[in-house]
């Protein structure tokens, strides 16, 4: 499931997994929720992601409590570019921590970094969150497609290897993957 606040690029970022493309043009928030599937090949085996997109918009969200309950990951956006949606997302995880499962894998995402001259929420400062809540995270680009097919990529190992119940001691680690193969935004041309 997609969560944050209306505009970070919840719908794009899924969009740009799902068919590969970026919407530009005119934003249409979403209404409510929206969900798309995708099936995924991971390590020779087929995972079928059923995705999430709800509305940021503050008065969908008891549209959107409902759905945490049964939400087996959930990836936390906020926009690089919109510090508000940066310091919201505390609030985010208040409401994550009151609605969704207790054992939710979670992730926490900066989009929007091609936007470089509007940046204003710093790199490190997302690292510096996501380290405090102990969260894996990443920067991404809807735009460009930077970390994105690796978001969900991720996320898909870890429910694989939960699913599976690996006893295995070479087991996924989802916050090592993340940082190994996180790209930097400055590694993605248009
Ligand atoms: N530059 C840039 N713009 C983006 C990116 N992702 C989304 N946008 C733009 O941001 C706006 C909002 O994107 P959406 O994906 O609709 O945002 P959302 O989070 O789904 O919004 P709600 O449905 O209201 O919750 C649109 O104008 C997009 O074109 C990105 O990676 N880079």
């Amino acid at each position: 499931m997609l969560v944050g606040d209306s505009g970070v690029g919840k719908t794009c970022l899924l969009v740009r997994f799902k068919d590969g493309a970026f919407l530009a043009g005119t934003f249409i928030s979403t209404v409510g929720i929206d969900f798309r599937n995708k099936v995924l090949d991971v390590d020779g085996m087929k995972v079928k992601l059923q995705i999430w997109d709800t509305a940021g918009q503050e008065r969908f969200r008891s549209v959107t409590h409902a759905y945490y309950r049964d939400a087996h990951a959930l990836l936390l956006l906020y926009d690089v570019t919109n510090k508000a949606s940066f310091d919201n997302i505390q609030a985010w995880l208040t409401e994550i921590q009151e609605y969704a499962q207790h054992d939710v894998v979670l992730m926490l995402l900066g989009n929007k970094v091609d936007s470089a001259q509007e940046r204003v929420v710093k790199r490190e400062d997302g690292e510096k969150l996501a380290k405090e809540y102990g969260l894996p995270f990443m920067e991404t680009s809807a735009k460009m497609g930077l970390n994105v097919d690796l978001a969900f990529t991720a996320i898909a190992k870890e429910l694989k290897q939960r699913s599976m119940k690996s006893t295995s001691e070479l087991h996924f680690q989802l916050h090592d993957y993340v940082k190994r193969e996180g790209r930097r935004a400055s590694c993605c041309r248009p």
